[in-house]
């Protein structure tokens, strides 16, 4: 007797009805009684020929449909673990080679320089000859790059690679390498120059140090210019921004005046017209005050000090978008506030579900949820939430 998969683990592997995990399953697909997977017609030929070696991928094999049904079941799974249910749309998926900003991994062996991300459930580096994900600007980069650190690292020594793609070109940011002496700094700024980057910067321990931008580096958010300091965080495609900009919007609607915390540039902020914003990272803080001098920007640990239910009075909306942890200090004070609209947007359904269950016990009704696939082919999930009271 066969067994049909049903559904996706949060971890990749396929799953039967009967509970059995099955590598590389996808809905449709039967297990055969020799353990052989027959694939069914949501099971695609995966297009990478470093899958499934490659950590930065782990559901290629899986078609749009199935991606996308993966992307829903794993919000209605998080949220069931807390008695929550709610609408969830369609997702958002960002094309393939859309990614905007990756952080690879390299390291100088006897051959050469391996550049990449790390392999899946290993440390090894997989040596990136192609990339489904990743813009094609970023991609072009790799090769230049394993010349560069080949004069720059000792043998069996690693880096980090940080590419963002910004409004002038790419901006890169090296940690663990050395700008020290003259032939390392003529090899970064040849480098630079070459590639015609944005931005060069290295970090060898103590913070990112530019050694090569030519006009100060910024990218556009809702029009703006903003000033980009390196390392910064921005969404990962553009195509997500903009579905995340447009889940938030909605949900705010026309309620004002808006706070955005966990501001970052100012993504949201921006394409709000926040009357307040903030933000842990006092150099993030300082570039969105720069950009937007309506707003009153507050370099603020909003772990340490979330805005209290007094604070929190003085606006209609609140945007939220904490980091992977989420935010439950802040979400215990909107819970007891009288704040109409919360928009949440996280990177983690699971503390997006706890953290949605303080405030549906605050009072606050969870209107829906839409997916973000930004990460396309990981296990990464995005969302946005619509909350009101
Ligand atoms: C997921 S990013 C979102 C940024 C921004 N909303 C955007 O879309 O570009 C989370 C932001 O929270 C900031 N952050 C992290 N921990 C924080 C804290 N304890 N208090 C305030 N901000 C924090 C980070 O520096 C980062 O800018």
């Amino acid at each position: 007797m066969s067994e049909l998969v049903v559904r996706i683990a949060a971890r990749g592997d396929g799953v039967t009805a009967s509970g059995r995990h099955v590598p590389f399953g996808i809905p449709g697909d039967a297990v055969l009684e020799d353990g052989a997977l027959a694939f069914g017609k949501h099971h695609q030929h995966p297009p990478c020929r470093h899958f499934p070696e490659c950590g930065g991928c782990q559901l290629q094999h899986a078609d749009d449909a199935a991606y996308r049904d993966y992307l829903v079941s794993r919000v209605e799974t998080a949220l069931a673990q807390h008695a929550l249910e709610t609408e969830i749309r369609t997702p958002h998926l960002s094309p393939p080679r859309s990614r905007r900003r990756a952080t690879l991994k390299a390291l100088k062996l006897g051959n050469g320089v391996a550049i990449g991300f790390h392999g899946e459930k290993s440390h090894r580096i997989v040596d990136m000859r192609e990339c489904h994900i990743l813009r094609p600007e970023l991609f072009a980069l790799v090769q230049p790059l394993r010349a560069l650190l080949g004069t720059l690292l000792k043998p069996k020594r690693g880096a980090e690679v940080q590419m963002t793609l910004l409004h002038q070109g790419i901006d890169v940011l090296l940690r663990h390498v050395s700008a020290e002496g003259l032939a390392a700094i003529e090899a970064l700024t040849g480098f630079a120059m070459a590639q015609g980057l944005a931005r060069l910067a290295v970090d060898t321990g103590d913070g990112p140090e530019p050694v090569y931008e030519p006009l100060p580096a910024s990218i556009r958010l809702s029009g703006a210019d903003v000033a980009f300091p390196p390392g910064a965080f921005l969404q990962a495609t553009e195509d997500g921004e903009a579905a995340l900009v447009d889940c938030v919007r909605e949900c705010v609607g026309e309620e004002r005046p808006v706070a955005d915390l966990f501001a970052g540039l100012g993504t949201f902020a921006l394409a709000t017209r926040a009357a307040y914003a903030a933000e842990a990272s006092r150099d993030t803080a300082a570039a969105l005050k720069r950009a937007s001098p309506a707003t009153l920007v507050e370099h603020r640990d909003l772990y340490r000090r979330p805005l209290d239910t007094t604070e929190l009075g003085r606006f209609q909306a609140v945007i939220l978008d904490p980091p992977r942890a989420g935010a439950e200090q802040q979400v215990a004070q909107l819970a007891g506030s009288a704040v109409g609209r919360v928009a949440y947007v996280s990177c983690n359904p699971a503390t997006f579900a706890r953290d949605a269950r303080l405030l549906i016990d605050g009072g606050y009704a969870l209107d829906w949820v839409r997916p973000v696939g930004q990460f396309r082919w990981s296990t990464h999930v995005e969302l946005a939430g619509s909350f009101s009271r």
